[in-house]
């Protein structure tokens, strides 16, 4: 469903993403069907969210197929479907993988940081800042099985995670890489990034924007596991089983004295970090070096 679509919706809605999820994203027939074996299956254009096999879990998949860029949709959804998760009592933990072979997430849609006004950057931005703010505060245990290449907004995406598995495959690249676009990664990536793998490992692997295989993601603990493809959502569960063992209420509040303070810094100023993302983009070197490339992307094929 289009974003535009999204917002001409009553606001009532709004308040009620499930039913917006069941009845306007779903075709009726098929939200109908969501409930199978006393379990609720429900999903959005881009974010499928199914129950696992374990009580209490779902497996969110992104599917904004070829390779899950995230486009202001695919955050919105993101962001709704996360929601209506923790508004249901049943669900207290979500693994989070792609739909699309492959690729994990390609990172944050080009197409949004080319070519487009201010105010269009303005409101993707705040769906970017909503969507690290809401993934990485969650009471939800959030486990990332990690099926794919998971660049720049997609390592973004997993690093909210409580918990990354990566499958085991050399093509599976990992890491924040946006110097490479001539861009540079917020104080909030940044953050992200450094409360996981460390100082000094920050210092090398953002300046030089590297993009690790799993063998180097799991030594500098950009990931927590590497396991066989094949066993990577089995993986996930047992991990997500440990996880679910602890009282909610203590792991809760354990997980958001440890991140709050990081979540502050960027709810502090929001604002100016829109705004200084919008002059950021919109200067003509860093759309040059934007297309150039996205073109190069596309030529790779070619
Ligand atoms: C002040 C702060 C300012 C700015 C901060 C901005 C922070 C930015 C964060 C980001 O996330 S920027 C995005 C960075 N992402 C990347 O660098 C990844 C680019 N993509 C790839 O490396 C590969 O596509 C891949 C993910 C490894 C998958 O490779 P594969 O061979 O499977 O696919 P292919 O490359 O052929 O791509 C298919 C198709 O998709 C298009 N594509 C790829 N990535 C993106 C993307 N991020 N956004 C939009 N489109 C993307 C690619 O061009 C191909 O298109 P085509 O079919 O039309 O040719």
């Amino acid at each position: 469903m289009a974003l535009t679509a999204v917002l001409r919706l009553p606001a009532r809605a709004l308040l009620r993403p499930w039913a917006l999820l069941r009845g306007v994203a779903l075709g009726r027939t098929e939200a109908a069907a969501g409930i199978r074996n006393g379990a609720r299956r429900f999903g959005s254009q881009h974010v499928l969210v199914e129950p696992a096999a374990a009580a209490g879990v779902a497996v969110m998949k992104l599917r904004n197929p070829p390779v899950n860029s995230l486009s202001l949709e695919l955050l919105t959804e993101l962001v709704i479907s996360l929601e209506k998760l923790e508004n249901d009592k049943v669900f207290r933990g979500v693994i989070l993988t792609s739909d699309c072979p492959s690729v994990f997430s390609s990172g944050l849609d080009l197409r949004e940081l080319c070519g487009r006004n201010p105010a269009r950057y303005a409101e993707f931005w705040k769906a970017v800042q909503e969507m690290w703010l809401r993934f990485y505060l969650s009471n939800l245990v959030l486990v990332a099985a990690i099926n794919g290449a998971c660049p720049a907004g997609g390592c973004l995406l997993s690093l909210t995670c409580d918990y990354r598995v990566l499958a085991d495959n050399p093509k599976y690249l990992m890491g924040l890489n946006e110097t490479l676009l001539g861009i540079v990664a917020p104080f909030w990536f940044k953050d992200s990034i450094m409360n996981t793998i460390g100082h000094r490992a920050t210092e090398q692997a953002l300046q030089l924007g590297s993009l690790l295989p799993p063998a180097e993601a799991l030594q500098v603990g950009m990931v927590d596991q590497v396991v066989p493809e094949d066993q990577l959502l089995s993986t996930a569960l047992s991990v997500m089983a440990k996880w679910l063992a602890v009282p909610d209420h203590a792991r809760q509040l354990t997980k958001s004295m440890i991140r709050q303070a990081t979540a502050d810094r960027l709810l502090k100023q929001r604002d100016a970090d829109i705004q200084n993302f919008v002059s950021f983009i919109s200067k003509d070197a860093i759309q040059k070096s934007l297309q150039t490339y996205l073109e190069k992307l596309k030529q790779k094929k070619g």
